[in-house]
């Protein structure tokens, strides 16, 4: 069955449940669906013939997350606006997507530059309306625009068909979500962990508790998991080593499920978090906007001996309909144990980017494997997988630095500065020196380090290459909105 009738499913047969919690209100399935239903109405007059893409401004109220069910319900397609983000992104995004329409519940719209903007509060109660019009499984669910390393943000168009094939494998992954369950949703609407994080408890009748944004402070997370007894998290790996200092204080024993995504997850902390989570599976998860939230995953157990590489826990196998490839430069693929370009194939690899051509062709590529002709997505990331089938992170391959001729892998080095430093972070960014020559930076997250011994202990466990030669202090790793650690903003440290 289409995707959008679970959704209405899940929704009327749920009423009496609570759906959200958001600053500090509780809201019905059925206080929901009015909203829902109010939207829907007033978006009707949005011209059938109008592109479908429309523009949401991410605020952090219930209106915002009904506007996209009642987007959905009309076979249209959110492209979020975040009101933090510069007007000149924003303005981007509504310009390379064509948006002439923009939902916003809050009336001192951000963006009304010659286009109609929708105000979704506060409007009139009608008849409750769920039932989706008639449209094909291949409309886009959402476009989002990740951030580009180009600086220009690039449209990753996300349809239905893929997003039904995600849930039914996040499903798998996490079964039985019902409505005693309750999730932890800390994610910008503009980052597709937001999606898994309101979409799967909704489709399994559960509560979704947002982090009001002003209270984005990494104590108010676990509180909020204690106060009220989360059941469900989903995080990115930051958090915990945020979290850190405060781990013996932090003790949720309801929380049956524990999902990491987004970025490297580090072994030694990881370990420790699990004291914190006494009763919960806790996954590693990976995947790249383009195919869908996550495609990849590996379950962490304390009783046994978990797979790192270089310290980072192991991304593990494909999910469902999903079939990833370690290649070579030649697109052939590799074998065991060989690091190359990770490429991914299967139902949740969204159909390209948003009318960029270029980018198209150098992202995606046909390959014939086990005699079919199938499409993969060259997602940047180099891996290994090992005898099991299970893959490995090693970096990003365009982390990876080529000095004097070698090639470096900054986790490496990341890795034995850590052991060295146990429990600060460092991060390591190749940078490039007065003479045109690449160099190794190195920032670690603290301001008490005494680099000769620390550059001594290096000597002993690397060559003399992978030796940092610039060392930078800072109090706190700069996040960006995902809560990824910002590597590009502490590269600038070494421009001064
Ligand atoms: N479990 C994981 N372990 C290591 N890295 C991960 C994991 N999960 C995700 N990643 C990293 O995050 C990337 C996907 O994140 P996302 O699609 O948000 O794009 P981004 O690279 O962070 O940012 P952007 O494309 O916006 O510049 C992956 O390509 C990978 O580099």
């Amino acid at each position: 069955m289409p995707l959008i009738f679970d959704i209405q499913n899940a929704i009327e047969n749920n009423l009496s449940n609570n759906a959200f919690f958001i600053n500090e209100k509780y809201y019905t399935y059925q206080e929901y669906s009015q909203i829902i239903s109010n939207i829907r109405k007033s978006i009707k007059k949005i011209s059938s013939d109008e592109n479908f893409n429309v523009g949401l401004v991410t605020n952090d109220d219930i209106e915002t997350y009904a506007s996209i069910i009642a987007l959905w319900l009309e076979g249209k397609t959110y492209v979020p606006l975040n009101p933090e983000f510069p007007k000149s992104r924003n303005q981007n995004i509504i310009n390379q997507s064509h948006i002439k329409t923009i939902l916003d519940s809050s009336s001192n719209a951000v963006f009304n530059s010659g286009m109609s903007s929708i105000l979704t509060k506060q409007l009139p109660n009608c008849e409750i309306d769920l039932t989706p019009i008639q449209f094909s499984e291949n409309t886009n669910a959402y476009i989002l625009f990740t951030s580009g390393t180009t600086g220009t943000p690039k449209g990753v168009p996300i349809t239905f068909d893929n997003l039904s094939n995600f849930i039914n494998a996040f499903n798998k992954l996490c079964p039985n979500i019902n409505s005693k369950d309750r999730f932890l949703q800390m994610f910008e609407l503009t980052f597709d962990m937001s999606v898994v994080s309101y979409l799967a408890p909704l489709l399994g009748g559960a509560c979704v508790y947002t982090i009001p944004k002003n209270k984005i402070k990494y104590s108010h997370i676990f509180e909020m998991m204690e106060d009220y007894k989360l059941t469900i998290t989903i995080m990115v790996p930051s958090i915990i080593n945020y979290l850190r200092p405060y781990f013996d204080e932090i003790n949720c024993p309801d929380v049956r499920f524990n999902l990491f995504a987004g970025e490297a997850l580090y072994l030694d902390v990881l370990e420790e978090w699990q004291k914190c989570l006494p009763n919960a599976t806790i996954v590693n998860s990976y995947g790249p906007t383009e195919t869908t939230i996550i495609c990849t995953s590996y379950h962490f157990s304390n009783s046994k001996k978990n797979k790192t590489h270089n310290g980072i826990v192991c991304i593990g196998k494909d999910m469902e309909n999903t079939l990833s490839i370690v290649v070579g430069d030649d697109e052939k693929e590799l074998a065991v144990g060989e690091t190359g370009e990770l490429c991914i194939s299967g139902k949740q690899v969204t159909p390209g980017y948003w009318e960029n051509d270029e980018r198209n062709e150098a992202s995606f590529f046909y390959k014939n494997y086990n005699d079919e002709n199938i499409r993969f997505y060259r997602t940047g990331d180099a891996c290994f997988k090992d005898e099991d089938g299970d893959f490995l992170y090693v970096g990003r391959v365009d982390f990876q630095a080529k000095i004097q001729g070698y090639r470096v892998e900054l986790s490496e080095i990341e890795f034995q500065v850590k052991s060295y430093l146990n429990k600060i972070n460092a991060v390591c960014v190749a940078i490039t020196n007065d003479l045109n020559n690449t160099e190794i930076g190195l920032v670690i997250e603290s301001e008490d380090i005494q680099t000769t011994p620390l550059l001594s202990f290096l000597k002993t466990k690397l060559p003399q290459y992978m030796i940092p030669t610039q060392i930078k202090f800072i109090h706190q790793f700069p996040l960006n909105s995902n809560g990824k650690i910002d590597r590009n903003k502490l590269r600038t440290l070494f421009n001064k």
